[in-house]
C-alpha cells in the first residue's frame, strides 16, 4: 500500500505487455481515487477514467494499485477464512448456505460454474450481510471472522462505488448519478452484491475428467474485485480468444467487468471468461489457494437500460436477470 498516495505526479499506464505479464492486463495507479485520500483533484480523475474504460472495453480487466484498501484488512480476512475453511466438515455444515439465502457455506464441488465440467475444487464462504442471520456466522468458533468480512466487504463496496463513477465519466455518461444510485442498496437491502471467499483445496489423488478449480465462466454482476493471494493460477481469455495467466501481484486489486455491465453498456465494455487451473507441478498441487471475490451488483429493482440509448437489448431488471443466470448455473446438485 503506498502510504503516500498525494504524491504521485501524472498516471503511468503500465501495459506490462511482456513476458512477466502476457496477459496484457494493464496495472494502473487508482491514488487519485483512493479510498485514503479526502480531497479529490478532479483533473486527475479524467485520465484515469480514459485508462480505466480503455482496459475494460479490451481486455475487460484491470490491476489497481494504491487502491485504498487497506492490506492488512485483506490478510486478516484470509487468516481468518483459514481458520473457518479448517474446521471440522460437521461444524462448517452448521454454517451452510440455505437454500433460499446467497450467505454461508459452500462445500467442495457443490458448484460449477461451467456445464462442461464437473463441480469446481473449491469451497466458499458467501457473505451477503442482508442475508445473514447470527446463526450462520461461526461466531463461536472463528471471532472476528464476522467484523473483519463485514469491513472488509464495506470497504469493496465503496471501492466498487469509486470504480463505477469513474467508467460512467470515462464512457461519458450523463446521468452518472443515476447510474451509481443504482448501486445504493450493496450490503443493506435488495441487491444481490456478494462477498466470497474462496479456497482451493490440495489437488485430491482422484480428480474427475476436466475438473478444475473454477471452470472458465464470466462474472453476472457490474463489476467483481478480486484479491489473490500469492498463489497463481487464475487465467483470463485475451483478445484472441487464448487464456493467458493473470498472476498475484502484491497489493492490488484485479477488477473485471460482469455481463449486466457489458450488457448496460451495449457490449462496449467487456465482460472476459476467466478460470483457475489446477497446477501443474507436484509442488503446487499440494498448495492450497485462497481468494477473496467481491461481485457488486444494482440493485434488484434497477431496470437495466442500454445506457447508450441504442435498445440493443431490451431492459431487464438486475433481480430478473440475476435470477435467470443463478438457475442456469449455480448447483451441481
Ligand atoms: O479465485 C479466483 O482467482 C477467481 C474466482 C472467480 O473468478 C469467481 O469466483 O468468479
Ligand atoms: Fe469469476
Amino acid at each position: 500500500m503506498d502510504p503516500n498516495p498525494q504524491e504521485h505526479g501524472p498516471i503511468p499506464i503500465n501495459w506490462a505487455d511482456d513476458a512477466e505479464d502476457p496477459g496484457h492486463i494493464p496495472i494502473l495507479d487508482f491514488s487519485p481515487y483512493s479510498l485514503l485520500k479526502g480531497a479529490v483533484d478532479e483533473d486527475q480523475l479524467q485520465p484515469l477514467a480514459t485508462q480505466l474504460v480503455q482496459a475494460f472495453s479490451t481486455v475487460g480487466f484491470v490491476y489497481l494499485r494504491n487502491h485504498g484498501i487497506p492490506a492488512a484488512l485483506v490478510s486478516r480476512t484470509f487468516e481468518l477464512a483459514d481458520k473457518f475453511f479448517a474446521l471440522p466438515e460437521e461444524v462448517k455444515t452448521k454454517f451452510s448456505r440455505p437454500a433460499d439465502k446467497s450467505h454461508g457455506w459452500v462445500c467442495l464441488e457443490r458448484e460449477r460454474v461451467t456445464m462442461e465440467r464437473p463441480g469446481d475444487l473449491k469451497e466458499a464462504f458467501n457473505v451477503r450481510p442482508p442475508h445473514a442471520t447470527e446463526k450462520l456466522w461461526p461466531n463461536e468458533e472463528v471471532p472476528e471472522f464476522q467484523q473483519a468480512s463485514l469491513q472488509l466487504y464495506d470497504k469493496c463496496r465503496q471501492l466498487s462505488l469509486r470504480i463505477i463513477e469513474l467508467m460512467a465519466r470515462g464512457l461519458n455518461i450523463q446521468d452518472k448519478a443515476g447510474l451509481l444510485s443504482m448501486h445504493s442498496m450493496i450490503g443493506t437491502g435488495p441487491n444481490g452484491s456478494l462477498m466470497r471467499t474462496l479456497r482451493y483445496p490440495p489437488v485430491p489423488e482422484q480428480v474427475k475428467e476436466g475438473q478444475i478449480r473454477c471452470g472458465e465462466h464470466t462474472d453476472y454482476g457490474s463489476i467483481t474485485l478480486l484479491f489473490q493471494d500469492n498463489v497463481a493460477g487464475l487465467e483470463v481469455q485475451n483478445c484472441d480468444g487464448e487464456y493467458v495467466p493473470a498472476p498475484p501481484i502484491p497489493n492490488t486489486v484485479v477488477v473485471n467487468i460482469g455481463d449486466l455491465m457489458q450488457r448496460w453498456t451495449s457490449d462496449k465494455l467487456k465482460s472476459t471468461s476467466h478460470r483457475v487451473l489446477l497446477p501443474e507441478t507436484e509442488e503446487g498441487r499440494k498448495t492450497a489457494r485462497r481468494s477473496i471475490a467481491f461481485f457488486a451488483h444494482p440493485n434488484m429493482d434497477a431496470v437495466i437500460t442500454c445506457l447508450d440509448g441504442s435498445n440493443k437489448y431490451p431492459p431487464i431488471t438486475a433481480g430478473e436477470y440475476l435470477k435467470q443466470r443463478l438457475t442456469a448455473t449455480y448447483d451441481v446438485s
